[in-house]
């Protein structure tokens, strides 16, 4: 069966996609005290337009995605010129300063993240069903070196019956039960409630913890 994200770029049904950087990104980011050059992990990154924001803030970034549409599409709209190469079964292309890495991100490995000093998850968590958000939260947390920042928007829904997904919503306790073996994290806003779908998207700052921490 295809997958349900490749489908979905396939068929252009991408409704989570943003014309414009998160305004949680432009608030937050600047308040985590990441120094300019650090490089940011965005996973699941799809076609975002946060990471061109990234890349405009002094941050190398590198983006991992499954769908090559997702990595043609924002290469197209960046009209830059586009450098290809392969590694470790991942074809890579870069645009400026935003390097995407089109593949699956369990097969993202420590070896490759070597430079990474920050994250970055807009609807990363939540694209994912519940069994496999324990392996997310824990091959994010394997990639993260000790003190480094990230900032996270997950989905939440105030009330009313499961929604079969994706996107799926990822209550507060669910959130805080994955992440806080690794890291430190602190609920920075509650968005209003949307119309109609009930879904919120919470932001939380994160600092993955140490050994001795
Ligand atoms: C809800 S979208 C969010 C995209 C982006 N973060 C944004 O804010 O627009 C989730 C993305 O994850 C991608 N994806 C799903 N499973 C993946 C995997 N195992 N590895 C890499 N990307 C994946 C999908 O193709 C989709 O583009």
């Amino acid at each position: 069966m295809e997958n349900e994200w490749l489908a979905r770029w396939r068929e252009g049904r991408i409704g989570f996609h943003r014309d414009a950087p998160h305004p949680a990104l432009r608030h937050h980011w600047p308040r985590l005290g990441v120094r300019p050059g650090v490089k940011v992990l965005v996973p699941l990154c799809g076609k975002s337009h946060d990471m061109r924001w990234l890349g405009r803030h002094d941050h190398p970034v590198l983006g991992i995605e499954l769908a090559p549409q997702a990595v043609e599409q924002f290469l197209d709209e960046g009209g830059e010129a586009v450098s290809r190469y392969r590694q470790a079964g991942f074809e890579i292309c870069r645009q400026g300063n935003v390097e995407l890495w089109c593949g699956d991100f369990f097969h993202f490995h420590i070896a490759q993240a070597a430079e990474i000093g920050a994250f970055y998850d807009r609807a990363a968590l939540i694209a994912l069903p519940p069994a496999t958000r324990q392996r997310y939260a824990f091959h994010l947390a394997q990639l993260i070196p000790p003190g480094a920042r990230g900032l996270f928007i997950s989905l939440n829904r105030a009330a009313g019956e499961e929604l079969a997904g994706p996107p799926f919503h990822v209550p507060e306790a669910e959130v805080r039960e994955l992440f806080e073996p690794n890291f430190q994290i602190t609920l920075l806003e509650r968005g209003d409630p949307e119309p109609g779908s009930g879904f919120q998207e919470h932001v939380w700052a994160m600092v993955r913890r140490g050994p001795i921490d």
